[in-house]
């Protein structure tokens, strides 16, 4: 089952991390979490002053309900190693592996993280986003099952899926759809939360508010974006409706009954339901509850 413990991350918005103005604008955005990115968002000639930024924003204050993770490049090029040791100094929730395509590249840098004294609360994120990464993302993810995994979610990387296939995603992003759901199997399967992949189009929004429902049915936490002009959609998309919360109510209230205690099954509405649905009904309405107690 989807884990209700996971943080709420309806929302994760890219922010280049060379971009100021976008760093300045950035803090008072009303998304559930941040990568910083230090990868394909900034210029090679860039990745220096890149870092210097990043670490002179994030001395500031930061809000704890926004997670934030920094986006690196891979430790096996030329601008890794000075990545990685930048986004371990400002402690962010996680570092955003690139590209990752076997378990390895999280082992090198879950050992670049002890080797350093990195506190346990520095979590690594993979980004499935490669023909070997998907084939692997099993394998990959099933290093969240570790007594002391730091790996805790996956995130889609459809750009660079489709640039690796040379697939065209189609209509409503028909063909890249059996990959997600094999994104979203394997993150479940290593108890890890797992993110949508971005919409490049950001002044469609009608059409990101359906790319969001058709993310939330495949069983997506939540999507990653490129533009605040896209943060309210996600966030009403990955939330509850009233109706489902409604619905939620009656099973617990269905199961509340005296003539139910101890029942494993009762006929609501026309409809079996089982103990697993008052389970899943009682996530939903707690995830409902942190969602009205975080936006008010
Ligand atoms: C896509 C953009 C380049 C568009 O930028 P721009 O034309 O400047 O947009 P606006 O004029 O509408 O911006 C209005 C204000 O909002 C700020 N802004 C814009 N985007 C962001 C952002 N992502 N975070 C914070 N603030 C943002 C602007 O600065 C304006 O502010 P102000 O001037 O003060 O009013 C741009 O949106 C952008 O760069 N987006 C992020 C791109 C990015 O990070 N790409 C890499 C990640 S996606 C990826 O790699 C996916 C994956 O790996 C894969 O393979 O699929
Ligand atoms: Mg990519």
């Amino acid at each position: 089952m989807h884990d209700p413990a996971l943080p709420l991350r309806r929302s994760v918005l890219y922010v280049p991390a060379g971009n100021e103005r976008a760093l300045l604008k950035s803090a008072a955005l009303a998304c559930d979490a941040i990568i910083f990115d230090l990868e394909d968002a900034v210029a090679p000639e860039e990745k220096a002053s890149a870092r210097e930024r990043l670490r002179a924003f994030l001395a500031g204050p930061r809000r704890p309900e926004c997670e934030i993770a920094v986006r690196i490049n891979a430790l096996s090029g030329a601008w890794g190693t000075e990545d990685f040791l930048a986004a371990r100094a400002v402690r962010p929730d996680a570092i955003l592996l690139p590209k990752v395509e076997e378990p390895a590249d999280i082992a090198q840098a879950e050992t670049a993280l002890e080797e350093t004294d990195a506190p346990r609360a520095i979590r690594l994120w993979a980004m499935i986003e490669t023909p070997r990464g998907l084939m692997q993302a099993g394998a990959i993810a099933a290093l969240g099952r570790a007594p002391d995994a730091r790996l805790s979610c996956l995130v889609a990387g459809t750009n660079d899926l489709v640039k690796e296939t040379g697939i065209d995603p189609g209509p409503e992003r028909a063909n890249l759809k059996p990959w997600l759901m094999q994104i979203v199997l394997a993150a479940r399967a290593g108890s890890l939360g797992v993110l949508d992949g971005v919409s490049n189009d950001f002044r469609d929004l009608a059409a990101f508010a359906g790319e969001c429902a058709a993310a939330r049915a495949m069983g997506f936490d939540g999507k990653t974006l490129i533009h605040p002009a896209q943060i309210a959609a996600a966030n009403s998309a990955f939330a509850p409706t009233a109706a489902e919360v409604a619905e939620a109510q009656a099973i617990v209230a269905a199961f509340a009954r005296p003539e139910n205690q101890g029942r494993g099954v009762v006929s609501l509405g026309g409809r079996m339901v089982e103990r697993l649905h008052l389970r899943m009904a009682e996530a939903l309405i707690a995830r409902a509850k942190r969602i009205e107690e975080k936006d008010g």
